[in-house]
């Protein structure tokens, strides 16, 4: 009986109507997912491509037989660069004597990975270059830095450098900061302090500062110097002084550093969408 009843709506016309809609929709949805996720992974593929791109650029522009002291950064892009200079020092014979000082626990890891000479701030304080990613880049050449965190190190080791060299791709060159970069500016700071200091950036230059959350770890990221990072997003479409507003937020007691990195870069590497490396100059 009931299988018979069944049978008789499963062949009435709107039945069939509504089941051939709904598969259409179920197929229109999982094309509409897999273009989706096909075109993320393409962009994925071509942002990789134009960092390995100017990477490897710039090492082989800066890195010679006279460097004698490199500073390495941190994050992705700096990966493409640590890769060539081994190239060079396994395969090619070259860069023998090369000291590489590290400017995070990644870039500690990445120098003894590839087995090259690792070096540190009290043994060579004075670097000939030093080579490291960024967040966004501005039209002045001022840096956002720190979206992997290690924004201290990075100053530290970037100041010690005569010359600065920024490697990224296409999606860090903005005319203007935020145009890209929307997660804010990171500030490391002492864990006590990080209410107060919020409340200061806020009073003095608008916005919101936020403690940057662990993923995998309950509670907030602790840098490679146990300390807490905030992420300050500014007003969009306001003018900063930037300069000013570094040296405002480092008076702050508490505040390690900031990742506004302003009169530091010499030049920015930037690895176009068609395979292109552009070149900015301060
Ligand atoms: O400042 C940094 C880490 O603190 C990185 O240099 C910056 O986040 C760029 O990273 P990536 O090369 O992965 O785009």
């Amino acid at each position: 009986m009931l299988s018979e009843l069944l049978r008789r709506s499963v062949q009435r016309p709107q039945f069939l109507l509504i089941q051939h809609l709904s598969e259409r929709l179920l197929l229109t949805g999982a094309t509409a997912l897999y273009s989706q996720a096909r075109d993320k992974m393409t962009d994925d593929i071509a942002v990789d491509a134009a960092k390995r791109t100017a990477a490897r650029t710039a090492v082989d522009q800066w890195v010679t037989e006279d460097t004698k002291i490199l500073g390495i950064g941190s994050g992705s892009t700096i990966v493409h660069a640590v890769q060539r200079i081994a190239e060079r020092r396994w395969k090619e014979g070259e860069l023998a004597d090369l000291i590489c000082v590290p400017s995070s626990y990644q870039a500690h890891h990445l120098i003894l990975d590839y087995n090259l000479n690792l070096g540190d701030l009290d043994r060579n304080p004075n670097i000939d270059v030093s080579i490291d990613g960024a967040d966004e880049v501005d039209r002045k050449m001022v840096l956002i830095k720190g979206g992997g965190g290690c924004l201290l190190q990075e100053k530290v080791v970037a100041n010690c450098a005569k010359h600065f060299i920024v490697v990224a791709d296409y999606t860090k060159n903005s005319a203007r900061l935020g145009e890209q970069w929307c997660r804010g500016i990171p500030i490391e700071v002492a864990p006590m302090a990080y209410v107060p200091i919020k409340l200061q950036i806020e009073a003095l230059f608008g916005g919101e500062a936020s403690l940057r959350m662990a993923k995998v770890k309950a509670g907030p990221i602790v840098t490679d110097n146990g300390n807490f990072l905030m992420d300050w997003r500014f007003i969009a479409n306001r003018e900063y002084d930037w300069a000013e507003v570094n040296t405002a937020i480092t008076m702050i007691p508490g505040v390690l550093e900031t990742g506004l990195f302003v009169n530091m870069a010499h030049k920015c590497y930037f690895g176009m969408a068609d395979g292109t490396v552009k070149v900015q100059n301060r």
